[in-house]
């Protein structure tokens, strides 16, 4: 095999953190920067390993040499940083300070980009230098690239995305294998796909990051995480996952953002998908993000969101890119924020919801039942009866409401309403229908 030749002095890669993804991509560099070298067209030397304990046990692949507990040194010599440490700090001013020494940057860190991307765009341009995360938004898939420059001529509209690996497996894993949430989380700790603290993911935060990072991207707006609404995958319950099901539909953690007339909308939580639609097919660990837009129309990407090998794919994408630029000249997109749109509240979404609910088993119920829901202009796509165990422990019988869509404060008000009549004895959940 010939390679191109490569002259010059070798880009100085220093990469900070050696976890998960960091080693992967040591891994890369140490064993492959030949063919990294030839495909930038200059040679790249890790000339760097910003750890926190330099005496820790780690990967035999990492080089002691290299291994060092002062990353800001590391950064001031180098021409590309890819900090793979994750959290906000020390990485945002160890990136500042990447910046102000005149390297360029690569992360995967999403929690930084969706909490203080537009500080880190500026630092980038006013250094004249690349910034670059497609490791952050859905791990080894192509899609921050695919939004922040391929799809840059079109106008999207919706993106709804499997954002996040752990919950996928967990939801996943409850439905198909009838396992409960805590041992299938712990079965993707083991597999390298969770964040340091679980949390993150269980509760929606890691994916609400992303829906701020793919708002702005697609939007051309800045979508603040504050302004991210967002439920985890807690409080959903075998139950649900079997009432779903028998409905011809599969519970998603889906991330959400919509250009709606109201203004940009994100949000992240549990939702039905029916069986039918592509992301229903998204199994395991995987990740998809469907967006529509206005010329392309449907698109869907798909791939491994998480683990150590696939997000360091992405990881080593954005350094060939950032080295390409060092070496021959050129610069990553900068923000494009032109849009400046206004965010509609999280109560001004529009929704469906499957309502499940323990009510007496006696006459006129239904018709409470469906008062409550017209009074709020809701109106109903289906109702099914079941006499489940778990509802008779509770003394009644279930009904399983799915809606028509509707704003979700009118939702909201609906299913407070159906909590207080005396025929309900309980709001097992509610939860969205998406994706119809
Ligand atoms: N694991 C994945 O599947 C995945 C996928 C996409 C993105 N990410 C992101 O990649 C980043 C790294 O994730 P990971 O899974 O490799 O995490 P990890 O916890 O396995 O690795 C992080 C490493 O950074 C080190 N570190 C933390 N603070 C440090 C400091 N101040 N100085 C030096 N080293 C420090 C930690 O000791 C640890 O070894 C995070 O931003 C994460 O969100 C991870
Ligand atoms: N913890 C994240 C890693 C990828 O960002 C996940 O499970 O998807
Ligand atoms: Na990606």
């Amino acid at each position: 095999m010939t390679h191109a030749p490569v002259t010059g002095r070798p880009l100085k890669i220093a990469v900070l953190g050696a976890g998960v993804v960091g080693t992967e991509v040591i891994r890369a560099l140490v064993t492959d920067s030949h063919d990294l070298g030839a495909r930038i067209g200059a040679a790249v030397e890790l000339v760097g390993v910003g750890v926190r304990d330099v005496a820790a046990d780690r990967d035999a692949i990492v080089p002691t040499s290299l291994l060092t507990s002062n990353a800001a040194d590391l950064v001031a010599g180098a021409d590309i940083v890819v900090e793979l440490m994750g959290g906000i700090e020390p990485a945002r001013t160890l990136i500042l300070h990447a910046f102000e020494t005149g390297a360029s940057v690569v992360t995967a860190n999403k929690a930084l980009i969706a909490a203080h991307g537009p500080e880190l765009y500026e630092a980038a341009e006013r250094a004249g230098r690349d910034l670059y995360f497609e490791a952050a938004v859905a791990g080894a898939i192509p899609v921050v690239r695919a939004l922040r420059e391929s799809l840059s001529g079109d106008h999207v509209r919706r993106v709804l995305g499997i954002v996040n690996g752990t919950t996928n497996y967990i939801l996943d894993q409850m439905t198909t294998d009838g396992l409960d949430m805590a041992q299938a989380l712990s079965q993707a700790q083991e597999l390298g796909y969770a964040e340091a603290d679980p949390t993150a993911d269980v509760e929606g935060m890691d994916a609400a990051a992303k829906a701020a990072i793919i708002a702005a991207l697609a939007f051309h707006t800045r979508m603040p995480l504050a302004a991210v609404a967002r439920e985890g995958i807690t409080t959903v319950t075998k139950e649900d996952v079997d009432a779903a099901r028998d409905a011809g539909y599969v519970i998603k953690l889906l991330a959400i953002v919509e250009d709606t007339e109201a203004g940009v909308q994100a949000r992240v939580h549990p939702s039905l998908v029916p069986v039918g639609h592509p992301l229903a097919g998204v199994h395991g660990a995987f990740n998809a993000v469907f967006v529509e837009a206005d010329d392309a129309g449907e698109l869907m990407f798909y791939g491994r969101g998480a683990g150590g090998a696939p997000t360091a794919s992405a990881v080593l994408g954005d350094i060939v890119s950032a080295a390409r630029h060092r070496a021959h000249g050129g610069l990553a997109p900068a923000e494009s924020a032109y849009a400046a749109i206004p965010i509609a509240a999280a109560a001004e979404a529009h929704t469906r919801l499957q309502i499940r609910l323990v009510v007496a088993d006696r006459p006129g119920v239904l018709a409470q039942v469906s008062t409550a829901l017209a009074d709020h202009g809701v109106s109903i796509e289906a109702v099914r009866q079941h006499d489940t165990p778990a509802a008779r422990t509770h003394g009644g019988v279930e009904l399983i409401i799915i809606t028509h869509r509707a704003r979700q404060a009118d939702l909201d008000a609906t299913v407070a309403e159906l909590a207080e009549l005396d025929a309900v004895i309980k709001v097992a959940s509610a939860l969205r229908v998406e994706g119809v």
